[in-house]
């Protein structure tokens, strides 16, 4: 595929958001990660900054959601290093419950507890994590669901809510973690292509209120017009960092190339 070709199917306007500052709020130095043979993080080293989005690209199998994991250790790494706002992320212990509770996560899966209402999804975590009182963590969580777009649905159970609900619902419940930085991994992958729009739409306005996002995601139109910055990652190492407008107009690898070229044309 042309250069031309990338970028003409590609052609969305950019969002309007604060730029980011210069203060890291995630770095990964030097990670890396073996699931026995296997070498699936090599060398990674990564840095972003408070009110930077960076989206995080690349084909199947490359290491996307492991690197992801592995940045509130839900994945361990074998070596490297990993900051959170400045302080080490230790391996286990108070600490790590601490600084986990920065980064809200938000996954292909929704994983709403099934049996608890929206409200009560939502109101877990500032009750438990940020010990706010019931009535304080409901009139937040109500906020949080207006945010998303599904206030109306608080008294429900997750298996009344579409896809795109529950997605959204899901963001919610990460963001009443109050965290500093939020982690998208594919977080439209399982969604009906009708609903994918909806919860792109909700991290587009996180982005524009000035959050620190990492999104993983084979959405590209997305990735153009959100990202600060675009990682491409392949076969376990970060081949190409950059301005998405480079990225997609000017890949310099070939597996990047290659890449674009697949997922651009289907
Ligand atoms: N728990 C695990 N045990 C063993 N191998 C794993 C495990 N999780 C992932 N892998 C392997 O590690 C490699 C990287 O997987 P990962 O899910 O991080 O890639 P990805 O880039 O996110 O892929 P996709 O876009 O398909 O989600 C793959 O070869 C995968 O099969």
């Amino acid at each position: 595929m042309s250069e031309s070709q990338l970028s003409s199917q590609a052609v969305v306007s950019t969002i309007n958001k604060p730029p980011a500052t210069d203060r890291p709020l995630v770095e990964l130095s030097h990670v890396e990660k073996h699931y026995g043979r296997l070498h699936v993080l090599k060398d990674i080293n990564i840095q972003v900054c408070q009110g930077e989005v960076l989206v995080v690209v690349g084909p199947s199998g490359s290491g996307k959601s492991t690197m992801c994991r592995t940045i509130n250790r839900l994945e361990s790494i074998d070596s490297g290093v990993i900051r959170i706002d400045g302080e080490l992320l230790p391996e286990e212990g108070k600490d790590l419950a601490r600084l986990r509770a920065e980064v809200g996560m938000v996954f292909q899966s929704f994983n709403l507890f099934a049996n608890k209402t929206i409200l009560e999804n939502v109101t877990l975590a500032p009750m438990k994590v940020r010990h706010m009182d019931k009535k304080d963590a409901e009139d937040f969580a109500m906020d949080l669901l207006a945010r998303v777009g599904v206030e109306s649905q608080a008294s429900k159970m997750p298996s009344q809510l579409s896809g795109g609900q529950q997605q959204r619902v899901a963001i919610a419940r990460a963001l009443a973690m109050k965290p500093k930085i939020m982690l998208f991994d594919e977080p439209t992958s399982a969604l009906d292509p009708e609903m994918v729009n909806e919860v792109l739409d909700v991290m587009i306005e996180l982005a524009k209120e000035g959050m620190t996002m990492i999104c993983v995601t084979h959405e590209m139109g997305f990735a153009r017009r959100a990202a600060d910055r675009i990682v491409f990652m392949a076969d376990g190492r970060i081949l190409e960092e950059g301005k998405p407008d480079q990225f997609f107009d000017h890949p310099k690898s070939e597996r990047a190339q290659e890449f674009l070229s697949k997922i651009l044309t289907h």
